[in-house]
């Protein structure tokens, strides 16, 4: 069996009368990529922060790399988290706050410099790397801000939302990165709103929602788990008219088909196909509304 890197068991926070983690029991296998998703205010950044120390859990059971989180300088050794260094220097340019960290964490100047070319490279800075701080734009902030949580491997990277603003070649980069870094046996604990992050990055996903986790498994297995094939009616434009899960038999598939054969419009067609993360995640957060709406 695999070592768990991250676990939790029975993890409860409110915020006054707000029960915003209500029992949530999460295990992260180490050298995995783990994506938690769930709406705006599902407590996401609450689980990453409790997993970092910065919050402390009403109750439950949680252990990062082997350590319960009351011991936190423990934690806090085997943890890197972005944001961590999000008190950037703007009077410094960007590699010497790479270069400055890099010595702050036990780099000899040699190292630091290496490591600080190594992830200006990554996250396409190198031409800007003598550049202040002050001058940068905000999505060369982010990627500043993602080089600097890097700059020491630790075993465990926490990610909250990691490319938000990050335009499409960036969000590539850091993909590749994270990967890399899998690779390399380090344990990346990411949220995100890009639900296609999750289906291209995560060996595994938790869906959470209402305060509990609503479904985990890999990719396929949540979108198995909604069922069948989608079958999408288009206008001549590619716009979608209608999408409507079918099941999974060929009978049912063909009964929907027949039904919107019926009324689509001259020039329209019809696409199957499998459900996407985004029907998995819509399925599972509305069910959960109207659940606890009853
Ligand atoms: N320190 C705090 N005091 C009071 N309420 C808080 C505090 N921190 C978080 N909350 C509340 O807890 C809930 C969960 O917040 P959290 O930031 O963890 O959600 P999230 O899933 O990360 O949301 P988003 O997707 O919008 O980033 C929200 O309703 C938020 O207002």
């Amino acid at each position: 069996m695999m070592t768990a890197a991250i676990e939790m068991k029975g993890l409860r926070k409110a915020f006054g009368q707000h029960n915003v983690l209500d029992g949530i029991d999460l295990s992260v296998p180490a050298g995995s990529i783990f994506a938690l998703l769930g709406p705006n205010g599902a407590g996401k950044t609450t689980i990453i922060n409790i997993l970092s120390t910065l919050v402390t859990p009403d109750s439950g059971s949680v252990r990062v790399a082997g350590h319960d989180i009351t011991e936190k300088e423990s934690v806090k050794r085997s943890i890197s988290l972005t944001g961590q260094f999000a008190a950037v220097d703007e009077v410094l340019t960007a590699e010497e706050n790479l270069r400055m960290i890099g010595r702050l964490s036990g780099l000899t100047k040699a190292e630091a410099r290496i490591r600080a070319a190594e992830l200006l490279e990554i996250f396409d800075l190198t031409a800007s790397a003598r550049k202040r701080v002050k001058t940068f734009s905000g999505g060369m902030r982010r990627r500043l801000d993602l080089a600097l949580s890097l700059v020491v491997n630790r075993p465990i990277l926490f990610l909250d939302e990691p490319t938000t603003g990050l335009d499409a070649q960036s969000r590539r980069a850091l993909w590749d990165h994270i990967r890399q870094l899998a690779r390399n046996g380090v344990t990346v604990f990411l949220t995100t709103q890009y639900l296609e992050e999750a289906d291209q990055l995560a060996d595994a996903i938790a869906v959470i929602a209402g305060g509990r986790v609503v479904a985990e498994g890999t990719a396929d297995q949540l979108k198995s788990r909604i069922g069948g094939e989608v079958v999408e009616l288009r206008d001549q434009q590619d716009e979608i008219i209608r999408e409507i899960p079918a099941g999974s038999s060929i009978r049912e598939v063909k009964k929907t088909i027949d039904e919107l054969v019926l009324t689509a419009p001259e020039g329209s067609r019809i696409n199957i196909r499998r459900p996407s993360m985004e029907d998995v995640f819509v399925a599972l957060t509305t069910q959960e509304r109207e659940e606890s709406a009853i």
